[in-house]
């Protein structure tokens, strides 16, 4: 795709379980269908083990790989489940991003829902993949949900933000702190915390058991006072937003803030982008002359010793084996918006069937 102004904008919905990334995806997508014209936006689902979402994906991990199956087959735990799905879904990531490409001319939003389990995305090899394939492919914001009913104690507040920061500064994308649930819990004592550290602190000293039996600050007490100001300054790099998904509200806004990240993302993002992959093809590059200079120096020498092995080292094509071509080319994964749902899950795991079990350590 050449221009990025036509380009989709990709959200990637991460957050804690039950924080309402399923709810916050379908209530974006009602939102945007609700406009005039329509504006459907591209739906993905990545959780391959959630039993309902509440919204129609345009690709949904479960029609790729059977969650259970994978538990059974490799005798995983629900978790390692979970992981080794996402795994072998990444494997076939690229057909997914060809895909969404076909869609770019036509829709404004693409919108992935990650598992419930914020760490099988974040800290895993398939999540950084996924990201960075989608972010060097189109716009992308990360949307890091929270639940604020459950944030209003100061120390999950802050360990909530902590991994807000984690995430902020592993994937470099520009990232919004959407604080879901504001019709249970309004979020103004969030912006408070966020704006003045010393608010934040008073807060926590005033909340529960932040003292000792003698009246002494506690160890949590004193290490939250100590975040807080470095947190200070990771809250002035965060665009942050209200919404209640069950009622709509805020979801304008948060839409507003997604534009404003848009640019931010090819203002930012985009350049340290060209600069990092420049700097990894140079580095190839050097790798792969010296690796070559090498070689013809050993070769040299071998000539050297022996003339005769100039004669032998000739390349013969009539004797090279042909390799047999990876069927890389298959597809399959299902875009359920292009043909009628053809109705049964393609079983990556099939190929790698093994009737080994794995005995479980003691
Ligand atoms: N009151 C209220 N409830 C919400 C809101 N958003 C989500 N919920 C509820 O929160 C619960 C969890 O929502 P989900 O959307 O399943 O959360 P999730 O993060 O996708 O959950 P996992 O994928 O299982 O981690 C559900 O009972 C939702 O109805 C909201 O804005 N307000």
């Amino acid at each position: 795709m050449s221009s990025s102004s036509k380009k989709p904008v990709c959200i990637i919905a991460i957050g804690m379980a039950g924080s309402g990334k399923s709810t916050f995806v379908h209530r974006l997508s009602a939102h945007l269908l609700s406009k005039s014209p329509p504006a459907p936006p591209y739906l993905l689902n990545l959780d391959p083990a959630v039993a309902n979402v509440p919204y129609d994906p345009n690709i949904d991990i479960r029609d790729t790989v059977d969650y259970h199956e994978v538990m059974k087959q490799y005798n995983l735990g629900p978790n390692g489940g979970i992981l080794t799905s996402l795994n072998l879904f990444t494997t076939k990531f690229d057909q997914v991003l060809d895909l969404v490409e076909k869609r770019a001319e036509t829709v404004d939003y693409v919108i992935i829902d990650t598992p419930g389990q914020i760490e099988i995305f974040t800290w895993s090899a398939s999540g950084a993949i996924i990201t960075d394939a989608v972010a060097s492919a189109l716009p992308t914001v990360v949307a890091y949900i929270v639940d604020t009913p459950r944030s209003v104690a100061p120390a999950t507040f802050m360990s909530n933000m902590l991994y807000a920061c984690s995430i902020l500064y592993k994937t470099k994308l520009p990232f919004i702190v959407v604080f879901n649930k504001i019709d249970v819990e309004p979020h103004a004592f969030a912006l408070d915390w966020m704006r003045d550290f010393e608010v934040f602190q008073e807060s926590l000293a005033s909340h529960q058991s932040t003292t000792d039996d003698e009246g002494a600050p506690t160890y949590m007490n004193s290490l939250m006072n100590s975040m807080s100001l470095v947190l200070d300054e990771f809250y002035k790099h965060l665009k942050s937003v209200g919404v209640s998904s069950v009622t709509g509200d805020g979801i304008s806004e948060f839409l507003g803030v997604v534009e404003a990240s848009r640019e931010e993302y090819e203002k930012d993002y985009l350049p340290e982008l060209a600069r990092v992959r420049a700097q990894r093809e140079a580095t190839l590059q050097k790798r792969k002359e010296e690796s070559t200079a090498r070689m013809l120096a050993d070769l040299n020498v071998d000539r050297a010793r022996d003339p005769n092995f100039a004669a032998q080292d000739r390349w013969n094509p009539d004797g090279e084996e042909q390799e047999e071509e990876d069927d890389g080319g298959e597809l399959n994964i299902i875009d359920r918006s292009e043909d009628p749902w053809p109705g049964q899950y393609i079983d990556l795991t099939q190929p790698r069937a093994r009737e080994t079990t794995w005995p479980r350590p003691a």
